[in-house]
């Protein structure tokens, strides 16, 4: 037994796995070997999806099934829909609405009796699980706007079908292709704390939507997928308010704020998926408001050179820049963060399902600080 203590587990080595590695000096992320750039510019999220579920990148016949077996399970039930529409009408947080719509979805798993260590099945499971996901949160989003859902359109790719379903008009090829990116540059990344958190519901043996919906509650949080909308929302204070973009920033910092987007558990220099958000968001700016890239970019100056955090290692992480690309896709900001949901669900089940190959429960400890010798009172008599 060891009996070190290594508080939020830093560093501590848990499992293997061939799924993602980052080199956090370096500022280096691969998928199964292939650098993050290459897959960002050259590959599809559902091309990704394979090469993580499957291990290696589908050739074009592979990957048009399994693009067509993707869109054959869009559908969401009834009962789903109605129930985004009752989370929507109750003012609920799409987060909240994406946790649900996951929960819900086993009630129609075609294979629900499948034995739980039949990993091809819950690969199944998985499949209709994240392609599931984008229907139930654009159905949300339509509720809420008083409107009625568009049914997903299989001519398009997964990317293209959320946007035309979120608003109704099929994406244009920019759009398409920005979002399809940043769903690739959101799809894994090691043990991160959702991805752990679904790999502990998933060493139990406990079902797929059980793992991916605590993964969801786990991405939920302001230091973890939370942080995207945090930066959003940093920025339109930015904008409202009386400063400067400079002296705002100056303040904050004087003021003690922790500049959401900034920092990571692993990386010590620029997230290398920041930096492709970062391309994207600048190149949309060229075409559309310019603001919110200066705002960012003032930021990522400011904290560098007069905070010096970057010598401490602190840098802009995924989350800095996909806030302003999302916002320039004209996205809704609280729908940022099921949107990470929303790709990161791949990561999970290939996480999961890897563990489950050579399952063991994770089961780790605490050292105890309570009392030892604590004399039973009864009811009564306290
Ligand atoms: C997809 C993702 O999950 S990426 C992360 C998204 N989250 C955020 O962007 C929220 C802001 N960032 C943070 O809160 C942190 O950097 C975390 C939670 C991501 C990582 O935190 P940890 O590895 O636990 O580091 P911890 O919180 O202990 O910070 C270490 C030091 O860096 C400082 N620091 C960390 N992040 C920031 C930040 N955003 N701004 C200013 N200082 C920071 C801390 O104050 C601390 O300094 P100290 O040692 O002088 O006290
Ligand atoms: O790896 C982490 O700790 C956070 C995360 O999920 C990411 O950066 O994508």
């Amino acid at each position: 037994m060891v009996d070190d203590l290594e508080k939020g587990l830093e560093g501590v080595l848990v499992a293997e796995s061939e799924l993602s590695s980052i080199d956090g000096d370096a500022g280096r992320l691969i998928y199964r070997g292939y650098p993050i750039e290459d897959l960002a510019r050259g590959a599809s999220y559902e091309e990704v999806l394979y090469l993580l579920w499957n291990g290696h990148l589908p050739n074009k016949d592979e990957l048009d099934r399994f693009t067509d077996a993707l869109a054959d399970e869009r559908d969401v039930s009834d009962d789903v829909l109605a129930t985004m529409e009752r989370l929507a009408d109750a003012g609920d947080r799409p987060m909240a609405a994406l946790r649900t719509a996951v929960s819900m979805f086993s009630a129609s798993e075609p294979e629900a009796d499948a034995d739980p260590d039949d990993l091809e099945a819950t690969l199944r499971k998985g499949r209709r699980i994240t392609a599931k996901i984008p229907t139930a949160l654009a159905a949300f989003e339509r509720y809420r706007l008083g409107e009625s859902p568009i049914e997903p359109r299989p001519d398009l790719g997964l990317a293209a079908n959320f946007l035309y379903m979120l608003t109704g008009e099929q994406p244009d090829d920019i759009a398409a292709e920005t979002f399809d990116q940043a769903l690739i540059l959101h799809a894994d990344h090691g043990l991160n704390a959702s991805t752990f958190t679904s790999m502990v519901i998933g060493s139990t043996m406990a079902d797929i939507y059980s793992a991916v919906t605590g993964g969801i509650s786990a991405l939920s949080g302001p230091l973890h997928g939370g942080a995207n909308q945090d930066v959003m929302e940093v920025l339109i204070e930015i904008d409202e308010s009386d400063l400067d973009h400079r002296e705002w920033v100056e303040q904050a910092t004087e003021q003690g704020r922790r500049i959401p987007g900034f920092g990571h558990r692993v990386y010590n220099v620029k997230d290398p998926r920041a930096k492709i958000l970062q391309e994207r968001s600048e190149e949309l700016a060229a075409n559309g408001e310019d603001k919110w890239y200066d705002y960012t970019t003032t930021i990522e100056q400011y904290l560098a050179e007069e905070k010096g955090l970057v010598e401490k290692g602190i840098a802009p992480n995924v989350d800095f820049y996909s806030g302003s690309v999302y916002y320039q896709l004209g996205i809704p900001i609280d729908m940022y963060t099921p949107i990470f949901a929303m790709s990161r669900a791949g990561g999970w089940i290939a996480h999961v399902l890897e563990y489950q190959e050579d399952n063991r429960l994770i089961r780790p400890r605490a050292r105890y600080t309570g009392p030892e010798d604590s004399e039973f009172v009864p009811l009564e008599e306290r």
